[in-house]
Parts: C-alpha cells; structure tokens; sequence
C-alpha cells in the first residue's frame, strides 16, 4: 500500500500546507491540539475538499484539484473510526456491525462477522445495545464496523483519547493485532506520544499546518523540538516475557536489558514498542539502594545537550539500546557527567507507559 498526499488547504485563520507518503503498516499523524491532523483525516475521507490537492491510493488518484477529480467519500472504500464510537443506539451490536456494508462495494460474509468479532473479542456482544457497552466495547464495535466495510486503510482519529487509562489498555492490543496480524494499514491521528510509540510503524510529525519531522517512532520521540518537547524520550522494542511466578509483571526483553511493567492486559511473546519519556528517567553515579522503583539499568552517557532553561538532555547508552533521559542542568554538573561516563539510570515502572 502507498498513499501519497498533497494537501494545501485554507480554513479561517488556518493554512494547512503539507505532503507525505505512507507505506504500509500504521502511519501516525502526531502533533499538538489544533496542529492540524484532523482537518488531514478529513480531506482524507472526502468530508471536505481542499483548494488545493492532490491524494493517490495505490495508483488510483482519489482527488487531483488540478483536473478536477473527487472521488466522493463512500467510493473511497476507508474505513474511518472518529473519537467518539458513534453507534446507533437503536441497533443491536450485530446491526452496528453490518451497517457499514451498505457502502461498501465486497459484502461482508457470515465468515468475515466471525473473524472481525474474534479479532476484537466482541462476538459475545453481538445482540446486545451500545447503551449496555463498556466505552471500550463500543469502541471496538466501531473498530469492528469499520473493518466490515472491507477498508483499503482504516483512517483513525484519536480513536482512544475519550476513554479512560484502563480502557486505553483493552483496546491497544487489538490495535497491534489489526496492525501485526491483519496487516491493514491504519493513518492514525494521535497527540499521545505513548500510543504512536506503541503502534506507528512510521510518524509524520505536525505542528500549525504544517510537518516538522517524519521518521520511525523511535526517531520521532527522541527529538525533542516543539511538537514534542512535552513527551520526549526513548522508543524501546523488545518482546513480553510472562511467567507463572510473577502473576502481577511482565518483563520486556530488549536486545541487552530488561525492564518489569505492570503486567495489564500484555500477552506473552508479543512484539511491544515502550515508550520512556525523559523527564522519568533519574540518573545516579552509585547504584541506588533502598528505592521503590524496579528498574534500574547500567547505562553510559552517549552525549549531553544543554537546553534552555537549565535543561538537559543527556542521551544514554544501555547496552544495545539508546535512552533519554532529561535532568536539570544543575545536576549535570553536580554529578560531574561526561560522555562515557557509567551511570545508572532509574526509571519508575509506572513510567513505562506501556498501557
Ligand atoms: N471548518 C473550519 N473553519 C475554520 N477553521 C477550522 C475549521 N475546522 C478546523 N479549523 C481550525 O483548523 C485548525 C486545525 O484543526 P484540526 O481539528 O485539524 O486540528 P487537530 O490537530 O486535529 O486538533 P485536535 O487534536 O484538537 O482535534 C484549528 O485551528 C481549527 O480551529
């Protein structure tokens, strides 16, 4: 899957000036409040037309505002899940699900309903009404109901940020799965550094209209220019590592190094993307005892970068993976740190971020 897009486009006081091209895998739209990704998804999916633009899926030119093409938006063929799960609450969850087919050109089967509703674990929902659903239910029947308009991508618009943490938490491993197992591309609007480290393949960065930086998660996180400032960090890839002995944890296991997170709803063997950010990471020239914090990694310092306001960023290297870690200026000095100097770097488990 390619998609390739222009876009210049005008609305009030807003001048949305962009291009990008996504491959497959999920892609993250990441920026701030009002940076401009929802009004993207939008041009998108054909709710709105630019003055200017032009849009290609996998060869087929979907708007070219130079010859006038506009493919209307239930020709697209995306699947587009919003904020809010917007189900009918007059319908049944069978009824929501089966919605979607009447835009849709491939008629979903009885086989396709089994396997969309086993891949986001509501198939037990299925005669129930939204009013009796869980947030998170209602937003996997929204997921659910997408699917079943047999999308070429599914364009997702902060399709976590109206649910609590624990919901959050439910959902994120199926959105892995859609992305590991499925292999559906996924356009993913998000200002949540935790859910683009977790899920993007690739993240397009915003900020007032325009993109600041595209690159893998891990390459988009460790900046810390204005997009991000707020959330920089480190993007870790490792694999969940379960035991029976250890009913509360899991451990992720990374190329030289471990850390132990708050097991939740993490399934064993599963590929896991962790995103640390760095004003959680403390760092200590004798190995701390008597902490609460359960991780604590022997690291070297790569580099430091001294910021404005007494910041400083001092890049850490922890066996094969490279971490950040943001600490006053103060006590970078205090602690006398060089590059190559050994420290210990903590970090809380809570930190994590993995749910
Ligand atoms: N129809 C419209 N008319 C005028 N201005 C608009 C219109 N729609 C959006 N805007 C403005 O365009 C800018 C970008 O909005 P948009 O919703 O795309 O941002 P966003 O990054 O998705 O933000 P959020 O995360 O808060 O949804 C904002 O300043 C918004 O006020």
């Amino acid at each position: 899957m390619t998609l390739h897009v222009e876009i210049q486009h005008r609305q009030g006081d807003f001048q949305l000036d962009l291009a990008f091209t996504s491959q497959t895998g999920v892609t993250a739209l990441f920026g701030a409040s009002g940076s401009g990704k929802t009004s993207v998804l939008r041009i998108l999916g054909g709710l709105v037309r630019p003055h200017c633009g032009r849009i290609v899926l996998d060869g087929e030119v979907l708007l070219d505002t130079s010859t006038g093409v506009f493919v209307p938006a239930h020709r697209r063929r995306l699947g587009y899940v919003f904020q809010e799960p917007r189900l009918f609450p007059h319908l049944s969850v069978r009824q929501n699900l089966l919605y979607g087919r009447w835009f849709s050109s491939r008629k979903p089967n009885a086989d396709d309903v089994v396997r969309i509703t086993d891949l986001l674990g509501i198939r037990a929902l299925l005669d129930r009404r939204p009013a009796g659903l869980s947030g998170g239910e209602k937003q996997r029947v929204a997921i659910g109901r997408a699917l079943l308009a047999s999308p070429r991508i599914l364009l997702m618009d902060e399709p976590l940020s109206a649910l609590d943490e624990a919901r959050k938490a439910e959902i994120l491993p199926y959105l892995e799965r859609l992305r590991d197992d499925v292999q559906l591309p996924i356009l993913y609007v998000s200002h949540a550094a935790t859910e683009v480290a977790r899920l993007a393949d690739q993240v397009v960065a915003m900020a007032d209209g325009k993109i600041t930086a595209t690159g893998s998660a891990s390459e988009i996180l460790a900046l810390s220019s204005e997009a991000t400032s707020r959330e920089a960090g480190s993007v870790l890839t490792g694999r969940v590592q379960l035991a029976a002995d250890e009913p509360d944890i899991a451990r992720i296991i990374l190329a030289d190094c471990e850390l132990i997170v708050p097991r939740g709803q993490l399934e064993h063997g599963r590929r896991l993307r962790v995103h640390i950010p760095a004003r959680e990471v403390l760092l200590a020239t004798v190995r701390p005892e008597g902490i609460s914090a359960l991780n604590i990694l022997k690291a070297e310092v790569e580099a430091i970068n001294l910021q404005p306001q007494g910041i400083a960023d001092v890049s850490l290297l922890c066996g094969g993976e490279r971490l950040s870690s943001r600490i006053t200026a103060l006590s970078a000095e205090r602690l006398s740190l060089v590059a190559g100097k050994p420290v210990y770097a903590i970090i809380k488990t809570v930190a994590l971020d993995t749910v």
